[in-house]
């Protein structure tokens, strides 16, 4: 008997343009939630817009995190519970959206994705990344049922948070390599379609670099779509392997070592341009990666990023033992060969 299945889930409503927040309750309605929404949120971004959101709902109350845990999990579980929360809307970026879709998850009820950053694919995918002490879980959670990317918001925030989605984009080259030489090596099981969807989502979003500067709107739009492209490569996949590999190791090794130092696109970014000199060596693409980053104005070093060199090495050896996911990294980079890739790169 046959007996793959597939169960692909993915948002049903994506809203990308201009002004589109004040749509946000006609892309609710058309999913029809019952309830009231408990708004996620961060103080930023409920300063900026929470007020909009909120006049458009009778909402069940809003949840403020400061830092994307499991406690703020916990929090927003309790408070959705006590005002007898529908749904859950989360506003801002890659903090309050994780939170709410985890907590969405727990509570077994619907959430709405309002990124206010197009800073990474988190705002769209079916994962939730949850720092824990030492460790960084990558949970799987459903996508948001909506979401809704209002391109003047995403415009007007600081132009780091759009490159850092930019580079969190570029990753997905080495990702796929990873994710192809894993099929390859260790039998993961590889989507076709995954992979070919994220890479052509990296493609595109390089091909389109030079109309993606700051102060166009069109950047953010761009940027955003890309992000809500690779999004569903990940809910086709049923993991997040599409757009995460060893350089998302390294990151997430950075995220202990140095907490809060960059930002995850950031850091992916520079980490990808070392993966991709693993994989393909000197006269490899790394190359083509830097000048690509470079071009959207997304750091290429170490030094760029706030972290020291020693730092940077240490990641680079150790995050292959940070989680059971198999990479160019294979079972640990030697020092010198670390010292090699970081030094001939020019990320250190
Ligand atoms: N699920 C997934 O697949 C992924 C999840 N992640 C997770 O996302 C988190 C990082 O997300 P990221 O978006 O980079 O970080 P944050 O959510 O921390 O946002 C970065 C900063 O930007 C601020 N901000 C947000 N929107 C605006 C705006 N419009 N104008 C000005 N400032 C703004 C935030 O303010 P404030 O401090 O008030 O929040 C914060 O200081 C991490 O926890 C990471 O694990 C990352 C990648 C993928
Ligand atoms: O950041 C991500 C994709 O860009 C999610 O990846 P992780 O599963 O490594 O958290
Ligand atoms: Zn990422």
């Amino acid at each position: 008997m046959f007996e793959k299945t597939t169960w692909i889930k993915l948002p049903r409503n994506v809203l990308v343009g201009h002004g589109v927040l004040d749509d946000l309750s006609a892309a609710v309605e058309d999913l029809y939630l019952s309830g009231r929404p408990l708004v996620v949120t961060s103080p930023t971004p409920d300063g900026l817009v929470g007020d909009r959101v909120r006049a458009q709902f009778d909402v069940a109350g809003t949840t403020a995190i400061e830092t994307a845990s499991f406690d703020a999990v916990e929090r927003v579980v309790d408070d959705a519970e006590a005002a007898d929360a529908g749904y859950l809307i989360g506003l801002g970026g890659g903090k309050p959206i994780d939170t709410a879709k985890m907590a969405s998850d727990r509570l077994g009820c619907g959430f709405v994705s309002v990124p206010t950053a197009a800073s990474h694919d988190g705002i769209v995918s079916g994962r939730s990344s949850i720092p824990e002490g030492d460790t960084r879980h990558s949970v799987a959670a459903d996508p948001p049922l909506a979401v809704v990317a209002d391109t003047e918001i995403l415009a007007e925030a600081p132009w780091e948070l759009t490159t850092a989605g930019c580079a969190d984009i570029i990753s997905n080259y080495t990702a796929v390599k990873d994710w192809q030489l894993a099929h390859r090596l260790k039998n993961v099981e590889y989507s076709e379609y995954a992979g070919a969807l994220s890479q052509m989502t990296a493609e595109m979003l390089v091909e389109s670099s030079e109309a993606i500067k700051p102060g166009f709107e069109e950047s953010a739009w761009l940027v955003a779509k890309a992000l809500v492209s690779s999004g569903v490569a990940m809910s086709i996949a049923g993991s997040s392997r599409p757009a995460s590999g060893a350089e998302h190791l390294i990151s997430h090794q950075l995220d202990r070592l140095v907490p809060g130092a960059a930002l995850h696109g950031h850091q992916v970014g520079v980490a990808a341009i070392v993966t991709e000199y693993l994989h393909s060596g000197e006269r490899g693409e790394w190359a083509d990666i830097r000048d690509a980053l470079e071009e959207m104005g997304a750091p290429t070093t170490a030094a760029e990023l706030g972290i020291d060199d020693d730092t940077f090495l240490e990641a680079l050896t150790t995050a292959h033992s940070i989680r059971d996911r198999y990479t160019i990294l294979g079972d640990g980079v030697s020092e010198a060969a670390a010292l090699e890739a970081a030094t001939f790169t020019g990320v250190i």
